[in-house]
């Protein structure tokens, strides 16, 4: 099967390798005058760890397997803390690697404990859930959550390399396979439009790894992040793009307390942020609607319970997006022509959570 790699470019350029086998290129990637490789992943997925770790050993070096708890439960202060003691006792220096393998909650903390350890050292991101490999283990956004929020805690730091082995998908749970469509989509909304003809073209195929457009569905992904990315590291300002549809859902997810999948969390948000831009007068109907019916051909949530309003507008306020007390979201004028609303009415953000809200 090919191999395809997506070059993400910036200051520290790096490729993400897409195909089935692609793990076999770990160990080049890590690279010379590495000793010691710590190998971040869920305590949960073994059976990708070990030969991760084995392969690595193979090639002579010193790895040390650094199991973490599954899923959000990882991005906390006191798992961080763990891996920096763990990388203290196993004298992790600079000219060592960090390696993340896992889904998108495992590469977020691995990514951010490789930033803050001695001040960075090289991680390298192996995603094994869909979102992950389009998303989460793409651009260098690290992070934990604290008590407050999501992701209030982070660094941007680049990884030197992202291995995307397809075969790595087979064994993700369907729930958390389709939660991936929900940032796949939402690139097909902000920047490429074929993504939502060929998820439309056929929703069931999308829904599985076996899907006919699988494949394209990821690279297209990948590079309309790899684009963003590499102009605009640090969300200067294009990047908030790809933060569309994730000022409510980053609410949700804390209110949930992450009971509920940030795909999941982010299906509702794109709703929502459409109802916005709708009833501020700047989008079509038609692309509301469009919204609802793709999410939903797939399984996604479009709604909300109603009670939770004043919650989650609580929630919000922590956006990063957020300037002083002002709001501030990224609405669509139309597919693929994105803009930014400043402080919008507390009128307008509860009625557009109304049309969303059962
Ligand atoms: N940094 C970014 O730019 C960015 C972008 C999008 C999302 N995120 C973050 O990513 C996280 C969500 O990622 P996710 O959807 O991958 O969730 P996740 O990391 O919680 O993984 C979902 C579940 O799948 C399991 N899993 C992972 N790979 C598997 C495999 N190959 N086979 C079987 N099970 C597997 C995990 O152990 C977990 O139980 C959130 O924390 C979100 O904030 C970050
Ligand atoms: O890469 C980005 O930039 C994104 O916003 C991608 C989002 O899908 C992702 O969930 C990100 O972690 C959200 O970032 P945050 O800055 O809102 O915490
Ligand atoms: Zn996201």
């Amino acid at each position: 099967m090919t191999v395809t790699r997506i070059r993400v470019h910036g200051d520290a350029p790096y490729d993400v390798v897409v195909g089935t086998g692609v793990l076999a290129e770990l160990p080049a990637l890590v690279g010379e005058g590495v000793r010691t490789v710590a190998v971040v992943s869920p305590a949960s997925l073994p059976e990708i760890s070990r030969p991760v770790c084995e392969s690595l050993r193979a090639a002579g070096y010193e790895v040390v397997s650094l199991p973490v708890p599954d899923g959000e439960q990882a991005k906390t202060v006191g798992v961080a803390a763990e891996l920096w003691s763990a990388f203290g006792r196993y004298g992790i220096t600079r000219t060592d690697a960090v390696v993340g393998v896992g889904g998108g909650a495992t590469t977020d903390l691995a990514g951010f404990v490789a930033a803050t350890w001695l001040r960075g050292v090289k991680v390298i991101q192996v995603p094994t859930t869909l979102l992950a490999m389009v998303d989460a283990a793409v651009g260098g956004k690290t992070g934990i959550n604290t008590p407050e929020g999501k992701n209030l805690v982070g660094a941007f730091y680049p990884p030197k390399g992202v291995l995307c082995d397809l075969a790595t998908l087979v064994s993700v749970p369907r729930e958390d396979y389709v939660a991936g469509l929900a940032e796949i989509i939402k690139g097909g909304f902000i920047a490429d439009p074929t993504i939502l003809m060929l998820v439309e073209d056929d929703p069931a195929g999308a829904r599985v790894p076996e899907g006919d457009h699988t494949r394209a569905l990821i690279e297209r992904k990948i590079q309309v992040k790899a684009d963003v990315v590499g102009a605009d590291l640090k969300e200067s300002g294009l990047r908030e793009i790809l933060n569309y549809g994730h000022t409510l859902a980053h609410a949700i997810e804390r209110v949930e307390d992450y009971r509920i999948r940030h795909g999941e969390a982010v299906a509702i948000g794109l709703v929502y942020a459409a109802e916005v831009a709708r009833l501020d007068g700047r989008l079509a109907d038609a692309v509301v609607d469009r919204t609802r019916s793709i999410l939903t051909s797939v399984g996604l949530p479009t709604s909300y319970r109603k009670d939770a309003w004043p919650r989650l507008r609580e929630h919000m306020r922590v956006d990063k997006k957020s300037r002083g007390a002002k709001l501030r979201l990224v609405v669509l004028d139309d597919i693929a022509r994105v803009s930014r609303l400043e402080d919008p009415s507390e009128e307008l953000l509860e009625s557009a959570f109304y049309e969303i809200s059962r």
